[in-house]
């Protein structure tokens, strides 16, 4: 039964409103970050050190961009923040549920300045700002929705406390936030991320605990556990995952690949160069 106000009726997202009463409508907006000229010095933590080439990587950041342009999301540059050579991974600085956008602190000290320009950034498009305080870390990349489900990965980058500010920020919104731990890869979303019709997808050896998803798919390829919905079925891969793009093919979707070899240098994935937002205030 819904009691929230926010949750106003079972009609779908076009008759959602927030507790304003104002409405919701789906949005194809697209956060991204261009990369810093410090790009190459970049945190690495599970994997060997390689040359970053930041030209290629910038041509490649290019394609990446014009990949979601191409699938219909209008595409908004936060403000550089060519200081931080993390900051291309937009997707940490913040979560996005609804038109709420939860501003992170990563859990990596060297990154927390880049959440103040996509912060401005959220609050010129009109969303409600939260934020994760201390002694609380999150990063983005831990956060993996699938409807209302909100799975969280507890790992490296983010704490209990980080866990805890998520649930105190989404449930009331109607989310259910399911803690899972990681271990092995650097986020969440380095392990699992979601197919259009709900199925979590992952490559087994880097996933802690598979069975706490219901309706799990395994792929043969690490990369190959990084979708983004693109919309209209589509799924936007790395390039890196070849097998895995077959297998979803297979299974009919549509798959759409893009270079990113210079950001998987830096434990990047397709997921970590944007944020979508999907309902925004009509
Ligand atoms: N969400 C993501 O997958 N983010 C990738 C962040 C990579 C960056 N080098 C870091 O270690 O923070």
């Amino acid at each position: 039964m819904m009691t929230d106000r926010r949750r106003v009726s079972g009609a779908g997202p076009h008759h959602r409103t927030d507790r304003f009463e104002r409405p919701l409508v789906p949005s194809k907006k697209a956060l991204v970050r261009r990369p810093s000229p410090l790009l190459a010095d970049g945190l690495v933590t599970h994997i060997q050190r390689e040359k970053v080439d930041s030209g290629l990587a910038g041509e490649q950041w290019e394609a990446y961009v014009e990949a979601l342009r191409t699938h219909g999301w209008e595409v908004i540059e936060v403000e550089p923040a060519d200081d931080c050579p993390d900051s291309v991974f937009v997707e940490d600085t913040v979560v996005m549920y609804r038109n709420v956008a939860l501003i992170t602190r990563p859990g990596a000290e060297s990154r927390r300045a880049e959440t103040a320009g996509v912060e401005e950034a959220v609050a010129r498009l009109g969303c409600s700002v939260n934020w994760i305080w201390e002694p609380g870390t999150l990063d983005g990349g831990d956060v993996l929705k699938v409807g209302d489900t909100v799975y969280v990965g507890r790992g490296g980058r983010t704490n209990a406390a980080g866990v805890q500010q998520v649930r105190a920020a989404f449930e009331p919104l109607g989310a259910r936030v399911v803690a899972v731990p990681v271990s092995k890869v650097l986020h969440l979303k380095s392990a699992v991320t979601a197919l259009p019709d709900g199925t979590v997808i992952g490559h087994i050896p880097k996933i802690d605990r598979p069975s706490l998803f219901p309706g799990f798919l395994s792929v043969p390829e690490e990369s190959g556990a990084h979708v983004v919905l693109l919309g209209g079925g589509k799924l936007l891969m790395a390039a890196s995952a070849p097998k895995t793009a077959e297998l979803l093919t297979d299974l009919g979707h549509d798959v759409v690949t893009v270079d990113i070899s210079e950001f998987e240098k830096l434990e990047g994935c397709v997921t970590c160069l944007s944020v979508r937002l999907r309902e925004l205030y009509a």
